[in-house]
């Protein structure tokens, strides 16, 4: 394998080997081996510097240096629930590869075990009715936007190979970030996200919340081209993106001495999607705020959780049965000098040997259609699925 830009950092012989991280971003790809320090601390408060969370990835940075790393690196995953402990370790060792160098062959990809069962939690009649509980809200509370989601487990007659779901997902993804977090309880988060959270370098600041979707039909070039059209002048979809921007912008401003918000979303699309997306940059006023500070500050933003947030988590507490887990919380990396990149956690699984569950969600805001949402839900769902696969089949809507 040829590697452009390779930063070797050698193993401190403290722990095994642990599986891989890794990271594919701007035409790069970030591979981390070896387990150095783990943060577990839950990444609540993260967004003050003297936060527990905070002092905790200080002292996994000195460790690092203590074991005779000189540039270490903080990697992983913190889940949705950011009282939930963090996934989050320095490697002993990690690298930068250029994509278009990397000749590696592609992985030799055994055939997937057979499907044994697959269940959705809530079901589909279950999902609707939860729709229909925030629309109720709408007229009579603050409430004005809430993500809805679903999980779905699989079970398969042998277990996963997650090297091959990883190339199985590259094959069928040419755009968006490709991740794989070895999870500390076990298992691997997987997955591949078109939503940058928080991308931090110097002073400079870069998001992309992404909010409204439709299903893409890649087959008619004509018809996707005019689903993706619909998309960009429905009202539904422009208020729902409008909710995210306007949340994220009065965040960051109070941080920022420039912050340019474009006036309206553009489109993008990923392999089975389109979506209305913003791409917001500024300058932080204060460039010792780290990224993660930043991205704490963020998460959870209206595209994974709702708005105004407080009225959009009591209701998730009410109606969504079951734990998030990684799932809309955040992966990346960062280093000690406080640049990083976070994305959010979509498009993905946690694979456990033969054990599979699927996330995805969506927003809900006055106007959602209970059946629509569902089958937006099953189309996020098939990013994964046809990567094991099993796709649902369903064709896209005639806009
Ligand atoms: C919640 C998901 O996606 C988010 C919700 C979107 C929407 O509701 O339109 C679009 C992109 C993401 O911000 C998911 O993929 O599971």
């Amino acid at each position: 394998m040829s590697v452009a830009s390779k930063t070797l950092v050698p193993a401190p012989a403290r722990h095994p080997a642990a599986p891989g991280f890794a990271l594919t971003t701007g035409g790069r790809r970030l591979i981390a081996r070896g387990l150095g320090s783990r943060v577990l601390t839950p990444a609540a408060g993260g967004e003050h510097p003297d936060s527990t969370f905070q002092s905790a990835v200080r002292d996994a940075f000195a460790q690092a240096h203590a074991a005779g790393q000189d540039r270490p690196i903080l990697v992983g995953a913190i889940p949705f629930d950011l009282s939930q402990p963090s996934s989050l370790y320095v490697p002993a060792e990690y690298e930068w590869q250029d994509i278009g160098e990397d000749t590696s062959p592609d992985h030799e990809a055994p055939p997937v075990p057979a499907l044994l069962s697959q269940s959705s939690q809530p079901s589909e009649a279950d999902y609707q009715r939860m729709v229909e509980q925030a629309l109720s809200q709408f007229g009579r509370s603050p409430l004005r936007k809430v993500v809805l989601s679903v999980i779905r487990e699989l079970r398969f007659d042998g277990p996963i190979d997650v090297d091959a779901l990883a190339a199985r997902l590259k094959r069928l993804n040419a755009t968006g970030y490709h991740y794989r977090v070895p999870l500390p309880g076990g298992g691997d988060l997987v997955g591949v996200t078109p939503e940058l959270l928080l991308r931090k370098r110097g002073d400079a600041i870069e998001t992309n919340p992404l909010a409204g979707s439709a299903r893409r039909d890649p087959a008619d070039p004509l018809q996707d081209k005019a689903i993706g059209a619909a998309l960009e002048r429905s009202k539904k979809d422009l208020y729902e993106h409008r909710l995210v921007v306007e949340a994220i912008g009065a965040a960051l401003a109070p941080h920022c001495r420039e912050l340019d918000i474009p006036a309206g979303p553009s489109l993008i699309q990923t392999a089975k999607l389109w979506h209305l997306s913003t791409r917001i940059a500024g300058r932080v006023t204060d460039p010792s705020m780290n990224a993660l500070q930043l991205a704490c500050l963020l998460h959870p933003t209206p595209a994974v959780c709702g708005h105004p947030r407080q009225e959009a988590v009591n209701l998730l507490r009410f109606v969504e049965r079951f734990d998030r887990g990684p799932f809309a919380g955040m992966v990346g990396w960062c280093d000690e000098s406080g640049d990083g990149e976070w994305l959010v956690t979509l498009r993905c699984g946690v694979v456990d040997r033969d054990r599979v569950r699927l996330f995805a969600g969506a927003g809900i805001v006055e106007g959602s259609e209970p059946a629509k949402e569902w089958s937006e839900i099953e189309t996020k769902l098939s990013t994964m699925l046809t990567a094991f696969g099993l796709d649902d089949g369903n064709r896209p809507e005639r806009p």
